[in-house]
């Protein structure tokens, strides 16, 4: 049995930064702090360019070649990933870590069919012999529902329609029994039938005690879905807390204005009003609070000159000094 307080993955601190051709370091992930439990859904939400995909890449180690992480730790397993050899990285990433992204013709090779790539995944991970891969891809693929898998185990990515295609992209995950799974918006290239079949999928895993980190645009999943959330506005988390408090009664400026211009607040027959303003150039990031040139709560000098992230109540966290005094 696993309670609420063992902590699979642990994110302290987190920096990461991108230099710039003109020299200029951009900080893209500024001090984010999270855990993931296991058989839990953490949803990071958050507008475009906020870092939720730089964050995660950075705990993986994938990042693009101008990208570097800066300063923090990720506790995994009794280890610091930050501080692991390339070598070590490649061994957890695919086995103890599985990865689910947008889209599937970027994470699969087209070039080969997904019996080849199912099978080697197992084999290079020593994780079963060569007989038994084949049985295990099999079964991985009739696991995540593709009709006929015996069959479809010889086919190429590109002759599968987006959905199937999206579904052995998961079973490609699943097939090492990760003890997490980090999804980067896998709904959002799907209609919403298989959206719903992939979130089943999903949920199958955490129940069996996977836990899940869930990038999302859309709240109705991070709703559904993810136990709690963290919110990220310019790189930093601004909000964190169990995700239907979160969406039911957001605290932090920022949150509210998220959910005030989201589809959910929309499909709930309420007109969808927009965060006004965009967010700031992450190289000339505004003093203080980053969100304080579009909020309505602003003011001098306090939302100028500080950030620091507080505790609202139990599980509870906001980034704003105004919230903090109102609670
Ligand atoms: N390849 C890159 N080169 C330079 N800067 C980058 C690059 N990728 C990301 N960034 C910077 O990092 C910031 C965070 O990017 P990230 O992809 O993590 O955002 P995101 O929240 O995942 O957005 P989206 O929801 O659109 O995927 C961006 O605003 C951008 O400034």
């Amino acid at each position: 049995m696993t309670g609420r307080d063992d902590v699979l993955l642990g994110v302290r601190n987190l920096r990461t930064a991108f230099q710039r051709s003109d020299g200029e370091p951009l900080t893209a992930v500024d001090g984010v702090t999270f855990d993931v439990r296991p058989g839990q859904a953490l949803a990071i939400v958050g507008e475009s360019g906020s870092g939720k995909s730089i964050t995660v890449r950075s705990v993986l180690r994938v990042l693009p070649k101008t990208a570097r992480v800066t300063s923090g730790e990720a506790h995994f397993g009794g280890r610091d990933l930050l501080t692991l050899s390339e070598k070590e990285m490649r061994r957890i990433r695919g086995r103890e870590i599985g990865m689910v992204f947008q889209s599937a013709m970027e994470a699969m090779n087209p070039t080969l069919t997904l019996e080849r790539q199912l099978t080697e995944h197992l084999l290079w991970h020593g994780l079963c012999t060569k007989a038994e891969a084949r049985k295990r891809a099999v079964q991985a693929l009739g696991d995540v529902g593709i009709p006929e898998p015996e069959k479809r185990i010889r086919t190429y990515p590109f002759q599968l329609s987006g959905g199937m295609r999206q579904r052995a992209m998961i079973a490609m995950a699943m097939v090492t029994r990760p003890a997490l799974l980090i999804a980067d918006e896998p709904t959002t290239a799907v209609d919403v039938t298989v959206q719903r079949q992939i979130l089943e999928l999903l949920a199958g895993l955490k129940e069996s005690g996977t836990g899940i980190i869930m990038i999302t645009h859309d709240l109705g999943v991070a709703r559904s879905f993810c136990d709690d959330a963290v919110v990220m506005y310019a790189g930093r988390v601004v909000e964190r807390a169990p995700t239907r408090e979160l969406l039911d009664e957001p605290r932090h400026p920022y949150t509210v204005g998220l959910i005030g211009s989201s589809v959910e607040v929309g499909g709930r027959g309420l007109p969808l009003a927009p965060i006004p303003g965009s967010p700031p150039d992450l190289s000339r990031r505004p003093e203080g609070c980053s969100f304080h040139p579009r909020c309505s709560r602003a003011e001098r000098p306090r939302c100028h000159t500080e950030q620091e992230i507080l505790s609202i109540g139990p599980g509870r966290q906001a980034a704003c000094w105004k919230v903090t005094s109102d609670a």
